[in-house]
């Protein structure tokens, strides 16, 4: 690896080949058919695949990166893995980007990682693979600069012969993986969640009258709607969402003009003492400056129950 680029370079572009790794063992998993499904609370599954490919990214970053805050959202893991799971290598096209100023001189030790090895287990357990996404965020002090989002079973429904794909972003440098489309003018198409809703999340829904809402499962997935233009806003008003589920969908947005925040308009913050819950819901545009008249129009008792 080119030691002389910088950490977030270094770090993001280790990320790309972690994440693809651990699509890997969920496909893996998924074919092997073990699915090994715990519930750790109220409808919040876990499965063999969620496990493994926590360990998979956090060996493999922690061995590269001794230094940065790692926190996943399987809990703390066993760090000895199969030796085919340890990641050794980067993607080399993003070490070779132009680093913001800003970003230039980060040090290991202002760096949170959030890592959430399989978004939208759910619909993973009911075979609804496109849902699916691996989630490394890459946070400075408490703000999310950099995300990793990849699809393993990309391709999928239209029975392309190689699986997966991975997007990428960083605040002041841009996206890539994938092409940015807008979603069309003078509609209202809103993303949201099919499995875990509540009757304050409906409301919200309702009160923006959508002309098509669609409910599908992951966060990450949600955000990938945003920004291929098949969606105008994800809208979630419950506050069951959590840091790991948000860093790397805020950042990849971010990188390209949208925004992510609390059903208030309110920045997460992603240092390691931080809450991990998202207590405000979760609010995201396509075009930022569309955000404003979304928090406008959720209702203010629904704004009030996610204080
Ligand atoms: N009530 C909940 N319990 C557990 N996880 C939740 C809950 N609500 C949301 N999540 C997490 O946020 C993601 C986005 O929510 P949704 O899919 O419902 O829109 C889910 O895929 C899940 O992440 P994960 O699958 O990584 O556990
Ligand atoms: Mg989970
Ligand atoms: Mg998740
Ligand atoms: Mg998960």
């Amino acid at each position: 690896m080119a030691q002389s680029s910088p950490l977030i370079l270094r770090l993001a572009a280790f990320s790309i080949n972690a994440a693809n790794r651990a699509g890997k063992i969920i496909r893996d998993v998924w074919s092997q058919g073990e699915l090994g499904i715990v519930d750790k609370g109220k409808n919040d599954l876990q499965t063999e695949a969620d496990r493994s490919a926590q360990r998979c990214i956090i060996a493999s970053l922690s061995r590269q990166f001794p230094n940065i805050t790692i926190i996943g959202e399987e809990g703390s893991t066993n760090c000895e893995v199969p030796s085919d799971w340890l990641v050794t290598e980067s993607d080399e096209s993003l070490l070779q980007l132009n680093c913001p100023k800003e970003l230039l001189s980060v040090s290991e030790k202002e760096v949170v990682v959030w890592v959430d090895p399989l978004d939208g287990t759910s619909e993973y357990t009911q075979g609804l693979l496109e849902h699916v996404t691996v989630l490394v965020g890459i946070a400075v002090g408490s703000k999310a600069v950099g995300g990793i989002i990849h699809q393993p079973y990309y391709g999928h429904a239209s029975g392309a012969e190689s699986l997966g794909r991975t997007l990428w972003g960083i605040k002041g440098i841009g996206v890539g993986g994938f092409t940015p489309i807008l979603p069309p003018a003078n509609q209202r198409i809103i993303a949201t969640t099919r499995s875990h809703s509540n009757p304050l999340a409906e409301q919200a829904i309702e009160a923006l009258k959508a002309d098509k809402v669609l409910a599908v499962g992951g966060a990450g997935h949600k955000v990938m709607l945003l920004m291929e233009g098949k969606a105008h806003a994800y809208v979630f008003a419950r506050g069951t969402t959590k840091r790991w589920d948000t860093c790397a969908p805020e950042a990849v947005l971010e990188a390209m003009g949208g925004r992510l925040t609390d059903m208030r308009g309110g920045q997460y913050e992603y240092d390691q003492n931080t809450i991990h819950e998202n207590t405000g819901g979760v609010l995201a545009t396509a075009k930022g400056e569309d955000h404003a008249w979304y928090i406008q129009n959720i209702p203010e008792n629904v704004r009030e129950a996610l204080k």
